[in-house]
């Protein structure tokens, strides 16, 4: 597929050979293939598309992989790694056993720091700048690479604060697109949309305040105009930022235009753009969508209700609050500490704030949420988003710890709905005023119900359910993995000996509940879709044992390792807690 210059590209030596005037070539037949790829294996878009020339200029220029490259985040490194050698094995691309969707060490050479998550290019750059002085070789080139809206997050002004006061080899290169996955928000976005290509921001530049030599904003996509900027700032000793602006989705016009939904636009047509219609959906709406319309009817009735997102509104469906009631819905940016303390802050003053963050994200917050949440009893509502595995964005995005971060924290409520309806019942809940916090934790995608806009009906705190009695065994499953168990129980040979209880809340246990259990089944297993150590299932197996009950219990969920890239159901296979894989679990422990 890929054409005359690309497909002779094996790494950056190869693209070095060809002349510069070939470089324009490149461009092109790297976006066709990027495009050609992604239109049939889905994956990040946009982001790609809009650093090609940078991306081609940055290896054609440095000595990758001596002179090391961080990309922040990674979704826009696609071209990076069909560049790198794995042109071949690109389409197998976020798939199982397949590349990953972001560099990764273990992957390439060329990879020199795992990303995923956002606004860590600076301080990893610096620290592997600040090793080669250490080691000698101050002349390396150590390069991060982030997006505007990366660039706001407090992580990266941590880096780039601390980058000032050393004369270590860093660049910064800022791909400035003015958009994240959603447009982009704050004060910082609106000081760098006041640059124009060609003309240096005069007065104030906050850049330059913080020691960088600051170069730019040129046009991102001119390869001349990046060399000479590169030939510059080489000359230039300590810290140098340089300021690109491209456009998202460059090359394919849909892209372009709806630079949105071209984030991560699923299948779509290569030569149109057109998106093309997903596959065996059914017709029950996405958890974020319970999520985000159900806050709207909330907030309808009540003034008092707030809504927080760090940068994630599509995502998260934060969005339709914000459409009707954009005074009280807030987009902060990459910024989930700032959105903890912000609603643990708003919770000060009698507001009730429905954080919503995705579960990988909020592992960011984590002293937030104790230090300035729970430590004071705020009752915030967060609503866990991407809870479980998430599929094709893999380790770095897998929602897997928070039962276990979460379980430990005094005064918090954890909430585990285990469908849209009871989803829905517990925002309620939650809105008509709790005393203390609480985690809402839901998964990616949707469940089965369809018909889920019902009335609402409030919901006992702590409360488990039985859903169905059995002889011999019980199983306690622990919200949305609820359906693989039920699944794993229609296909049993003798399902009239196996129970199955919802634990409903992994805090506080329905220990009314578990003491019937243990009372009548002397083997219980638990199944969670997050890790074995210290989530859910163990604290039913203390709860037994400060009990005396001498039940045996298992405990199935992710265990101790990360987990790679592949289909949700794929991954849940492997780990064990996929229908089939219960399904011979309960039959071995029943023979
Ligand atoms: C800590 C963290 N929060 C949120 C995200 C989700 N996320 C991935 S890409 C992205 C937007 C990045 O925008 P920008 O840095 O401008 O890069 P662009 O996509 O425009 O190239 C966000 C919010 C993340 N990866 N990490
Ligand atoms: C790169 C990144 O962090 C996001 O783009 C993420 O992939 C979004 O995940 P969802 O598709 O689950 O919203
Ligand atoms: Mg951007």
């Amino acid at each position: 597929m890929a054409s005359r210059l690309l497909q002779n590209i094996n790494s950056p030596e190869d693209l070095r050979k060809l002349d510069k005037q070939d470089l324009l070539q490149v461009a092109k037949e790297l976006r066709e293939f990027i495009i050609d790829i992604v239109a049939t294996k889905e994956g990040h878009l946009g982001a790609s598309l809009g650093v090609v020339e940078l991306t081609i200029a940055l290896h054609y220029y440095f000595k990758t992989p001596e002179d090391l490259l961080v990309w922040d985040v990674g979704h826009q490194a696609y071209g990076h790694k069909i560049l790198t050698g794995r042109r071949d094995i690109f389409e197998t691309n976020r798939k199982l056993n397949g590349l990953s969707g972001f560099p990764k060490r273990n992957e390439s050479i060329f990879d020199t720091f795992g990303v995923g998550h956002s606004s860590t290019s600076i301080s990893a750059a610096l620290g592997m700048a600040i090793a080669s002085k250490l080691n000698g070789k101050s002349e390396k080139n150590h390069i991060a690479v982030i997006g505007d809206a990366s660039i706001a997050s407090g992580m990266a002004f941590e880096g780039l604060n601390h980058a000032g006061v050393t004369k270590v080899n860093l660049w910064v290169i800022l791909n400035d697109n003015a958009i994240g996955i959603d447009p982009s928000v704050g004060a910082l976005k609106a000081y760098l949309s006041k640059s124009k290509i060609g003309v240096k921001p005069k007065q104030d530049n906050m850049i330059e305040a913080l020691n960088f030599h600051y170069s730019g904003p040129i046009d991102g996509h001119d390869f001349e105009a990046i060399f000479k900027a590169f030939e510059e700032l080489e000359k230039v000793k300590g810290p140098k930022f340089l300021h690109l602006i491209t456009k998202k989705g460059k090359g394919l016009q849909q892209a372009e235009e709806n630079q949105v939904t071209y984030h991560a636009p699923g299948k779509f047509d290569k030569t149109t753009g057109e998106l093309l219609p997903k596959n065996n959906e059914n017709l029950s709406p996405k958890f974020q969508d319970v999520f985000g319309l159900t806050l709207v009817e909330l907030a309808k009735t009540n003034e008092q209700i707030i809504g927080i997102t760090p940068a994630m509104p599509t995502g998260s469906s934060l969005k339709y609050m914000m459409n009707e009631f954009p005074d009280r819905a807030f987009d902060v940016g990459i910024a989930e500490q700032h959105a903890v303390t912000l609603a643990a802050g708003m919770a000060t003053q009698g507001k009730i704030v429905f954080c919503t963050i995705y579960s990988t994200f909020l592992q960011r917050a984590y002293d937030q949420l104790i230090h300035d949440v729970a430590l004071q009893n705020l009752p915030v509502i967060f609503c866990i988003d991407r809870a479980g595995l998430v599929g094709a964005d893999g380790a770095t995005h897998h929602g897997v710890f928070d039962l276990a971060y979460l379980r430990c924290i005094p005064n918090l409520i954890i909430a585990t709905p285990s469908n849209e309806i009871e989803l829905r019942n517990i925002l309620y809940t939650a809105s008509l005023g709790l005393e203390n916090p609480i985690a809402i934790r839901y998964p990616r995608g949707r469940g089965l119900i369809t018909d889920w806009q019902k009335d609402f009906q409030k919901v006992e705190i702590g409360k488990g359910k039985k859903l169905q009695s059995g002889s011999e065994l019980a199983i306690i499953s622990v919200g949305t993995i609820r359906t693989e168990v039920e699944e794993a129980l229609q296909q049993l040979q003798q399902p009239e000996k196996v129970a199955h209880y919802d634990l409903g809340f992994v805090k506080p246990l329905d220990e009314e509940m578990l003491v019937e259990i243990f009372q009548q089944y002397k083997t219980v297993i638990t199944v969670e879709d997050g890790v074995i150590s210290g989530g859910a299932g163990e604290a039913v197996l203390a709860f037994a044992n400060q009990h005396q009950f001498t039940s045996k219990i298992i405990n199935l969920g992710i265990p101790d390792e990360f987990i790679e890239q592949g289909t949700t159901a794929e991954l849940r296979d492997l780990a064990g807690i996929s229908a089939e894989r219960i399904q011979q679990k309960i039959e071995e422990v029943l023979s």
